[in-house]
């Protein structure tokens, strides 16, 4: 079965900035994968770098097959809407969302691709059978909300396509602990099939036991890989 990522000799980062130092990476499909470490270590970057939001990069990036690492100069984002519809979905830190329009209004603007738009009913279902908070919820501001909740609605957002990847930054940063705790559980809920899913997350114990292989981050290098059980090598 192909791999649902395949990242060779990737290096990224921001005008003279190099964050990400020549980095290989494969996730294969039905895959859980944690990235754990500190602040500016490049997590951030690494999942901008696969979604085209770095401002340059260059290595061999294949999602599903397909190249989508093309050398990148020209801004951030121009290539990044093509990344999508091959197959990609991005839950970004600090949940990116606008406070004036509604919970579905979000889910809806989360099927980006036409065939998630067609199925957009059965997709917003799945994602309040993950999310269940959420369904009283629908035709409410997301201003009213509470972070919990926000999240949520970021997470349902990004999982309204049938995404190859689901790259997830720091899903229970900022929440308090049994909020985070459990947003973490619905997302784990999710039956991946042959898709995969990227979790930057700086609380490893909350990945324990939930993702197949956790990997660290050290200045925008890959280092040492444990297994679910968390011994690392
Ligand atoms: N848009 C940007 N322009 C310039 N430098 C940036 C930009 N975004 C991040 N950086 C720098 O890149 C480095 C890595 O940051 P990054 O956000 O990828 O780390 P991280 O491991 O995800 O940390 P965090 O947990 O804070 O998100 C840091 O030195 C940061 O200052």
């Amino acid at each position: 079965m192909t791999d649902v990522l395949r990242i060779d000799g990737l290096s990224a980062g921001y005008g003279p900035l190099r964050v990400i130092h020549d980095l290989d990476l494969v996730i294969k499909p039905g895959e859980r994968l944690g990235i754990v470490g500190l602040n500016g270590h490049g997590k951030t970057t690494l999942i901008y770098a696969i979604a085209g939001l770095t401002g340059w990069q260059r290595g061999s990036i294949l999602l599903n097959g397909t190249q989508i690492g093309r050398i990148r100069s020209q801004g951030p984002g121009r290539y990044t809407h093509q990344i999508v519809r091959r197959g990609l979905a991005l839950m970004p830190q600090g949940d990116e969302i606008f406070t004036g329009l509604t919970v579905e209004e979000h889910l809806d603007s989360g099927a980006f691709t036409h065939d998630a738009w067609r199925d957009r009913r059965v997709r917003k279902e799945r994602v309040l059978d993950l999310f269940e908070p959420l369904r009283k919820l629908m035709k409410t501001p997301v201003g009213r909300l509470s972070g919990g909740e926000r999240r949520m609605v970021s997470l349902g957002r990004g999982l309204m396509t049938d995404a190859k990847l689901y790259l997830v930054d720091e899903p229970s940063l900022g929440l308090a602990p049994k909020i985070g705790q459990s947003v973490m559980e619905a997302l784990f809920a999710l039956d991946l099939k042959d898709s995969a899913m990227f979790i930057a997350e700086q609380n490893v114990a909350l990945l324990e036991g939930r993702v197949d292989r956790v990997i660290g981050m050290h200045a925008g290098k890959l280092k040492g890989e444990a297994s679910a059980g968390l011994s690392f090598n």
